[in-house]
């Protein structure tokens, strides 16, 4: 492995963060039947593995894919849409956004302004990381896994430049 890669999140402590994520929303849907919205591609392991964890009936997983980090560890500030919603697919239903990370915010915001466009009965937002150091606009995060410091990671999902998602722990990328 790239020897620039330190151990930042274990697979053992992401199991339990991912755990606790689902007893939240558990807690939080009783008697509901939420639509469970991921943004791709980062979100995708955090997904798989927190539905799983969730006991909740859920009605429907959607996925979306948005990307703004094209080329290294600094967000182009433009988010593109690069695959869109199934039509009517979250109108009038209880919605949790799944996202891997907010690091400045604007692809999590773009995605909720997308999401709130098409009338959901409510929305949530459960994400695994939060990098507050580099918010450039505010997100309320309400399932929120761990906060991180102003660094750059890689695995369980994320990414430089496309590489390294199927790492299972996190780790920081050392310049
Ligand atoms: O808060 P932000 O600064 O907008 O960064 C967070 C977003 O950036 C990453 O996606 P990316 O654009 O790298 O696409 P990817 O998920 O396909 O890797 C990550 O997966 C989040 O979706
Ligand atoms: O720290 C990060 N790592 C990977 N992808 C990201 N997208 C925003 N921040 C990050
Ligand atoms: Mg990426």
């Amino acid at each position: 492995m790239n020897p620039n890669l330190k151990l930042l999140i274990s697979e053992s402590e992401i199991a339990d963060i991912v755990k606790r994520l689902a007893q939240e929303i558990d807690r939080d849907y009783v008697n509901r039947s939420p639509v469970v919205v991921a943004v791709l591609k980062g979100s995708f392991i955090f997904l798989a593995d927190l539905i799983r964890q969730i006991q909740t009936p859920i009605k429907n997983v959607e996925l979306f894919r948005l990307s703004t980090y094209v080329n290294g560890t600094t967000s182009s500030g433009q988010v593109k849409m690069l695959m869109g919603l199934s039509n009517g697919s979250i109108s009038k239903q209880d919605v949790i956004l799944v996202e891997d990370i907010v690091d400045t915010g604007l692809s999590t915001s773009i995605a909720l302004q997308l999401l709130k466009a098409q009338y959901p009965a409510s929305l949530k937002l459960c994400a695994l990381l939060d990098k507050p150091a580099r918010r450039r606009i505010s997100v309320k995060i309400d399932y929120l896994g761990r906060t991180i410091g102003d660094r750059f990671i890689v695995g369980y999902g994320t990414d430089i430049n496309e590489q390294y998602r199927q790492l299972p722990a996190i780790y920081v990328l050392e310049e």
